[in-house]
């Protein structure tokens, strides 16, 4: 089978533009790689708009019909599944807000680089496929390769290609393929019932001690009793980018690479993994408590306290503790 450079083509925030844009990119880079151009989609979108993907290089759509309103944990759960059927190169993500999200969550768990906001797409002297980027505000140019995964994933802003239609007559092949995640949404999915204000908005960098909420907490009655027990020891909550992402607590409150440096010398992780990514955010707490059902979960190698159990047990504990 033939590398694939693949498309995330998200029809919740479609523009037309910047995915023809983004296919015409990919179609003049396929030629010189030797890879076929495969857009993946979820969603219900007319074949007219199919069509258009063919006329502007794509070789291969995949398409998975979305019967649940949009959900990113159950949109990247798609996505996922579509590229592990592939052989993908390269996977460019036209920029949208899902679109940046979805790209981040990709690279975290294929465990591949990731290149935000890409503005040009280049085949180096060795015949790699290196990206550039601004950086340093803006004042510099930064070329990047990637070879430490099987692929590389990238996401365009609009307007950084020119969109292109391609002479001739174009087709090509349409594969529908159906995804059943119910029983990840059983034990995997969180939904935003309410936007939750229910813990005291301190300042961050007036906390002597923080809980953190990791994906482990798993639903709204844990977390709601960790803000609970937190307002009455007077503890603040942060979170895990996981956690941010599903909507639980704002960006502001995220601790990490992509967020902000904890400023408390007592964090409490509830089911943090402990990425490196998070736990850079962390490495000014004196002290670290990680509670955990894993025994082998990454943050017990910075924690000074480790709890291995479930995060109901300990919460139960707590609560009975905080009311004494
Ligand atoms: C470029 C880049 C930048 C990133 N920046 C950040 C950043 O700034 N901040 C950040 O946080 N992340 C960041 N990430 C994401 C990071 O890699 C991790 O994916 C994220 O931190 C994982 O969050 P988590 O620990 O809540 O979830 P998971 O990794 O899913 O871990 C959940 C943990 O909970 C445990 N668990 C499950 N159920 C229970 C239970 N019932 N009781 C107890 N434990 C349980 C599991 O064993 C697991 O260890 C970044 C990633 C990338 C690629």
């Amino acid at each position: 089978m033939e590398k694939e450079i693949v498309i995330i083509c998200d029809f919740q925030e479609y523009d037309d533009e910047n995915i023809l844009q983004v296919i015409t990119k990919a179609s003049s880079l396929s030629n010189q790689c030797n890879c076929k151009v495969t857009v993946l989609c979820v969603g219900h979108k007319d074949s007219e708009q199919l069509d258009k993907f063919f006329q502007y290089g794509a070789d291969n759509i995949v398409i998975c019909k979305q019967n649940e309103p949009f959900d990113m944990t159950y949109f990247t759960n798609i996505i996922s599944n579509m590229i592990k059927t592939r052989i993908p190169k390269v996977i460019l993500v036209p920029e949208s807000s899902n679109g940046k999200i979805t790209a981040s969550i990709l690279s975290a768990r294929f465990e591949v680089g990731l290149i935000a906001g890409c503005t040009d797409i280049q085949f180096d002297e060795n015949n790699e496929l290196s990206f550039l980027r601004t950086a340093f505000n803006s004042v510099t140019i930064a070329k990047n390769n990637c070879s430490n995964g099987e692929f590389i994933i990238a996401t365009v802003k609009k307007d950084i290609f020119a969109k292109q239609m391609k002479a001739g007559q174009c087709s090509g092949m349409i594969e529908e393929v159906t995804y059943d995640d119910d029983m990840e949404k059983l034990s995997n999915s969180w939904g935003v019932l309410e936007r939750i204000e229910k813990f005291e908005k301190k300042e961050m960098n007036n906390l002597n001690k923080v809980f953190c909420i990791g994906r482990g907490v798993k639903n709204q009655d844990n977390f709601e009793k960790i803000c609970q027990i937190a307002n009455k020891l007077h503890v603040g909550i942060v979170g895990t980018r996981a956690v941010v992402e599903a909507g639980y607590i704002e960006k502001e409150r995220m601790i990490g690479q992509s967020g902000k440096m904890l400023a408390s010398p007592i964090y409490v992780g509830f089911g943090v993994s402990g990425a490196s990514q998070h736990m850079i955010g962390v490495k000014n707490a004196e002290i670290i408590v990680a509670i955990n059902k894993d025994k082998n979960a990454p943050i017990f190698e910075y924690a000074d306290y480790a709890i291995v159990d479930d995060v109901e047990a300990v919460l139960a504990e707590l609560e009975k503790m905080a009311e004494g």
